[in-house]
């Protein structure tokens, strides 16, 4: 089947002008103008753009697929994820994790649930771990695992400077990274570290210690959740600028915001004012994992369930209400993971890559169709893909 997106307002995510893309099965096959096919041969479907942002398929690099928290006992076990969470927040790839319980949660069933995702049409990835050190694995290697299992590129997320850490050391820190980055050149993946952070006042002492005294670079770290406190969010300004990669969650809540979270869109916006190179931040949404409240003796108050379609909600509140440049906001999202990940033919409306997008309506700024490896998900805001038992 070919599809041609006709006429749309393409950012590839820098903005190319009015387009119209082809699409050969999963493909991205020509992007141009005035494209026709008069060919009684092939069955063509012509999706109209007029009027409408075309974008690549949004990379959400932290999700819990499988579900998490637990943190205020079983039956605070988050729900596993479906299809339709992922595809109507405009995502097409998720890179799957666990979380503070990698327990009663394993590593062989995240596999699974990152291919029954695939199966159902989406891309997916995952990272071997949990919060905790020693690294739980499919293979009982975390190097091994990276390198014979296609799906793991790396590990996350691993706890610092949280009281449900594992209190791991400098030394277990910097030989895991050691670990993930020499198994990631051996398989040719990014072998990255996935690094929740806490709002422990250590912050990110640990990780400035490896890269400052180590040979281990910038781009083996990803540390998440650096917009959960104003302190925390000022390390992070100062460590993008030295030549860290930061990574700010979307899903919140006001009461979050109340105690001090920087809300994603305001972090975005400060830190392009701060001069925090554009390729160096990505958000990403813990989707599935929990958002659970501790009171000053850190006993359990309550917890909330993070959501895929926050990525788009902070989107859209970056363009509208901080009025950030679409090309800027859409790079932390696209081409920004793609590249520091190593997800090949990801991110990008490029010919040859993935034919993931999104189409945008232009007026409303609200998502209207989302396409996966070719295949339209939700059209004109319709789910026309449900996933297994939706
Ligand atoms: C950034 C804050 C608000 C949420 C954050 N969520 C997780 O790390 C995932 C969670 N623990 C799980 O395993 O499901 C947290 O708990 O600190
Ligand atoms: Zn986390
Ligand atoms: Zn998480």
């Amino acid at each position: 089947m070919i599809k041609i997106i006709k006429n749309a307002k393409v950012y590839d995510p820098e903005y190319l002008g009015l387009r119209d893309v082809v699409i050969v099965g999963d493909k991205i096959s020509n992007i141009g103008e005035n494209f026709y096919l008069k060919n009684e041969a092939v069955e063509v479907e012509i999706i109209d753009g007029k009027g409408k942002i075309l974008v690549p398929g949004f990379i959400d690099s932290h999700v819990h697929i499988l579900g998490g928290g637990g943190e205020g006992g079983f039956k605070t076990r988050t729900p596993e994820i479906t299809l339709t969470d992922i595809t109507r927040g405009g995502v097409t790839t998720v890179i799957g994790c666990l979380g503070t319980d990698g327990i009663t949660r394993n590593m062989v069933s995240l596999l699974a649930k990152a291919r029954g995702l695939e199966e159902e049409g989406i891309t997916t990835y995952i990272y071997s771990g949990s919060y905790r050190i020693p690294i739980t694995t499919i293979t009982g290697d975390v190097a091994k695992d990276i390198i014979v299992v296609d799906k793991v590129i790396g590990v996350g997320e691993i706890a610092i400077s949280d009281h449900r850490s594992s209190q791991p050391t400098v030394d277990e820190i910097r030989r895991l990274a050691a670990d993930t980055r020499s198994a990631g050149i051996l398989s040719g993946k990014a072998g990255v570290i996935n690094l929740h952070l806490g709002d422990g006042r250590r912050m990110i002492n640990i990780l400035k210690d490896i890269v400052e005294n180590t040979e281990i670079p910038y781009s083996q770290f990803i540390p998440t959740h650096m917009n959960r406190n104003p302190y925390l969010f000022k390390e992070a300004v100062e460590y993008a600028k030295s030549g860290g990669f930061i990574d700010f969650t979307t899903s919140s809540d006001p009461v979050f915001w109340e105690e001090g979270e920087v809300k994603t869109s305001k972090a975005l916006k400060i830190c392009l004012e701060e001069g925090v190179p554009e390729n160096r931040m990505t958000i990403s949404s813990d989707g599935q994992g929990s958002l659970p409240m501790f009171n000053e003796k850190k006993e359990f108050i309550g917890l909330r369930v993070g959501k895929v379609t926050s990525i788009f909600e902070e989107i859209r509140d970056a363009v509208l209400d901080e009025k950030l440049p679409l090309e800027k906001v859409l790079k932390v999202v696209t081409s920004n993971p793609a590249d520091i990940l190593k997800l090949r033919n990801k991110g990008r409306i490029k010919v040859g890559f993935d034919a993931d997008f999104v189409l945008i309506d232009e007026e409303k700024f609200e998502i209207n169709t989302v396409i996966a490896k070719g295949r339209v998900m939700i059209r004109d805001k319709k789910v026309e893909v449900y996933g297994t038992f939706e």
